[in-house]
């Protein structure tokens, strides 16, 4: 039998909330989204779940991620379905603040990741990015106190940022990655894929196979360069408009030279039409 979760939309009212289960002693894990779910979300739930005894989800679209230019209007929003899953997963809280309550009149702070924030990848792409997650990640954390905080692996490089974030400003959160869930054919689970047409679909596979490929290549001894060249190539022949084909350190982001550097993971991010993917994988 599943319960649905207790809805909060004020800072208020979720304190209280939290408060009330911090008194039974629990172990919270927050796991933040921007909702329109999937089993990707379902997934990061269901590790919160194993990790501490109570778990918070956050669905708040946050406006200072986005540029002007890019699809905060048109981001799915799916509420009702959303809450319908995460009452099936038996979650305890949503927390769903309405944009006044995360950034009321005034609001005037922000926090401004370095480090992995400034690795050439996303941050090349959408320089605002890291700034307004950071900002909003550590608000929620302060909002919720959470003991763990889960994050996707298919935001690599926002789960370096936001480790990064936790341990430099000593937030008392230890953050955890859960890997990429992926359709049958290994397209990673993205709210993003419902704008992709039935023919985009089709091509949206060729990111996780020339990956794959150069996985492999690298294992086997291509030059690192080579390889990111070769991936790049076949990501434009399909037809995609790309942002970048890198390998990278895994941990640091840092550039690599050789399969020596590593642990290696390949990143990469591409268009297709209007709808912009990104993925990754470990080498
Ligand atoms: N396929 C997936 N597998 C595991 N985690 C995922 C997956 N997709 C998203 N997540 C994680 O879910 C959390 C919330 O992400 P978000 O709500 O932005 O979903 P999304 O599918 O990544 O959407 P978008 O299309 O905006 O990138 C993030 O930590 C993200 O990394
Ligand atoms: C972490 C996050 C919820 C912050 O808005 C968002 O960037 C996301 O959904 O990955
Ligand atoms: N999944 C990361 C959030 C974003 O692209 O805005």
């Amino acid at each position: 039998m599943s319960r649905s979760p207790l809805i909060a939309r004020t800072v208020p009212t979720l304190r209280r909330a939290v408060d009330n289960l911090r008194k039974r002693k629990a172990t919270i894990a927050l796991v933040p989204t921007m909702g329109a779910l999937h089993d990707g979300h379902v997934s990061l739930v269901r590790l919160a779940k194993q990790r501490a005894s109570l778990v918070v989800v956050s669905i708040f679209v946050n406006p200072t991620q986005f540029a002007p230019t890019e699809d905060f209007g048109a981001y799915p929003r799916t509420w009702k379905a959303d809450i319908a899953k995460l009452a099936a997963e038996d979650v305890d809280i949503v927390w769903h603040p309405g944009v006044e309550a995360m950034y009321p009149e005034g609001f005037a702070t922000r926090i401004v990741p370095e480090g992995p924030a400034l690795a050439g990848l996303e941050d090349r792409f959408r320089p605002h990015f890291f700034g307004g997650v950071a900002t909003v990640v550590g608000k929620l954390f302060t909002q919720c106190r959470p003991d763990v905080a889960i994050f996707g692996e298919k935001d690599f490089q926002q789960l370096r940022v936001v480790t990064q974030m936790a341990r430099d400003l000593d937030l008392g959160v230890k953050v955890i990655g859960s890997r990429t869930v992926r359709e049958r054919d290994g397209l990673a689970m993205s709210s993003r894929n419902v704008y992709l047409s039935p023919e985009e679909r089709q091509t949206a596979i060729v990111l996780y196979r020339a990956m794959k490929e150069s996985a492999g290549r690298i294992r086997t001894g291509e030059a690192i360069a080579l390889s990111m060249a070769r991936g790049a190539e076949t990501i434009k022949a399909a037809g995609f408009a790309l942002d970048y084909f890198e390998v990278r350190h895994a941990a640091t982001l840092a550039q690599v030279a050789s399969r020596e550097d590593g642990p290696l993971r390949i990143l990469v991010a591409a268009r297709l039409g209007n709808t912009r993917l990104i993925d990754n994988i470990a080498v």
